[in-house]
């Protein structure tokens, strides 16, 4: 018998039903009873159980129609950090940059080829410290920054496009930026985070601005892609406005810990793929980050993973793990965007004229 604990939600259900009861729980938990299990290469399995990560992969289909199938494959990589939060900040990155970037090479093996990793990626999530100036270093340039310089040359070398969320420094001002890198390894653009939390140990207000960026959607070698961070997830219109302009699917790049909602995780980002015919990818990072402050306080701080996907019709993947570096590929047929929004008639029925008066006559 496993004597480790089961922290999945996933795992701890399957391991108490019986064979029938697990089909009926996949099919009204999930929306389906096959996951559309890929299998991987033996040597991405090879790699990841040398590597320290697990690696699962999906697929979601549409139905044939007229147009040619959509089809492309999404890769979510959710890890800790590697080195304690009192080392060099430098030492920090690379430690990072070097264990992700092995995650990346099983992802171009098995084809990914849009890739988003998880919220300021490269760094501990340092903003419970209520300290700025000693993790300055973090903050980078978005277009000539060393962590857009390294995903930049793995991008080009994998045909990849990658979204990679950073900690933004602009004229002395910080923004919490997720970048976009076509597969040719080009900078595309950015989108800064628009909704800031203020909420308990997540106060991030003082470290950085409000996003002023609007709501890009960026049309990549692949798909229409964008990205709502974090705290944004709370916020129906954030999501709603990537519809309007056109995303396929959404990323949303995170740090969140379990005091902070883990029970609506799994309910936000999917809700939003239903609502607004799209697919949703949600990121979170794990592990537990450790600070100790000037003023000798020991702040400790653990992530619970669980990255997933949702497709518009609402089926959801089952998520990563709780404790464990991951990489969750799903491929998709973006058809099914289409077909979703045809069949329920959400934009046709979205009344959006009469949302855009009552929210003009209340601001006024
Ligand atoms: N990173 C971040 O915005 N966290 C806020 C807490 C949450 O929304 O989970």
């Amino acid at each position: 018998m496993n004597s480790q604990p089961v922290y999945n939600l996933d795992e701890i259900i399957k391991n108490n039903l019986d064979s029938e009861q697990w089909k009926q729980f996949k099919r009204i938990h999930y929306g389906r009873i096959d996951h559309g299990e890929l299998q991987l290469k033996p040597s991405t399995i090879e790699e990841s159980k040398k590597n320290g990560f697990e690696v699962a992969a999906f697929s979601v289909d549409a139905a044939k129609e007229v147009r040619t199938t959509n089809i492309v494959k999404v890769g979510l990589i959710q890890h800790s950090i590697v080195l304690p939060t009192n080392e060099p900040i430098v030492a920090q990155k690379r430690a990072v940059f070097d264990k992700v970037e092995k995650i990346i090479q099983s992802a171009a093996a098995e084809g990914v080829q849009i890739l988003c990793l998880q919220e300021t990626w490269y760094m501990p999530f340092f903003l419970c410290t209520r300290e700025k100036q000693k993790w300055e270093e973090f903050a980078e340039c978005p277009k000539q920054g060393q962590s857009t310089q390294f995903l930049r040359k793995l991008a080009k070398k994998y045909n990849m496009v990658i979204v990679s969320p950073i900690l933004e420094k602009d004229e002395g001002v910080w923004w919490n930026t997720a970048i976009v890198i076509d597969a040719d390894g080009e900078y595309m653009g950015k989108h800064r985070k628009n909704h800031l939390p203020s909420v308990g140990s997540f106060s991030e207000t003082p470290y950085y601005a409000p996003g002023n960026t609007g709501h890009p959607v960026f049309q990549t070698k692949f798909a229409k892609i964008a990205v709502n961070i974090c705290y944004g997830r709370h916020h129906a219109l954030n999501w709603l406005m990537f519809a309007l302009n056109g995303a396929e699917i959404v990323f949303n790049p995170a740090a969140t810990i379990s005091e902070f909602g883990e029970s609506f995780w799994g309910i936000e980002a999917r809700n939003a793929a239903i609502a607004n015919g799209y697919f949703c990818c949600s990121i979170n990072r794990v592990g537990t980050e450790r600070f100790t402050t000037t003023t000798n306080q020991d702040i400790t701080r653990s992530y619970y993973g669980s990255s997933y996907v949702t497709a518009p019709n609402g089926c959801r993947t089952p998520g990563l793990s709780r404790d464990k570096d991951g990489l969750l590929i799903v491929k998709m047929d973006l058809n099914l965007c289409r077909q979703v929004k045809d069949h329920w008639g959400f934009p046709m029925t979205s009344r959006l004229e009469l949302y855009a008066k009552e929210l003009r006559d209340k601001s006024l």
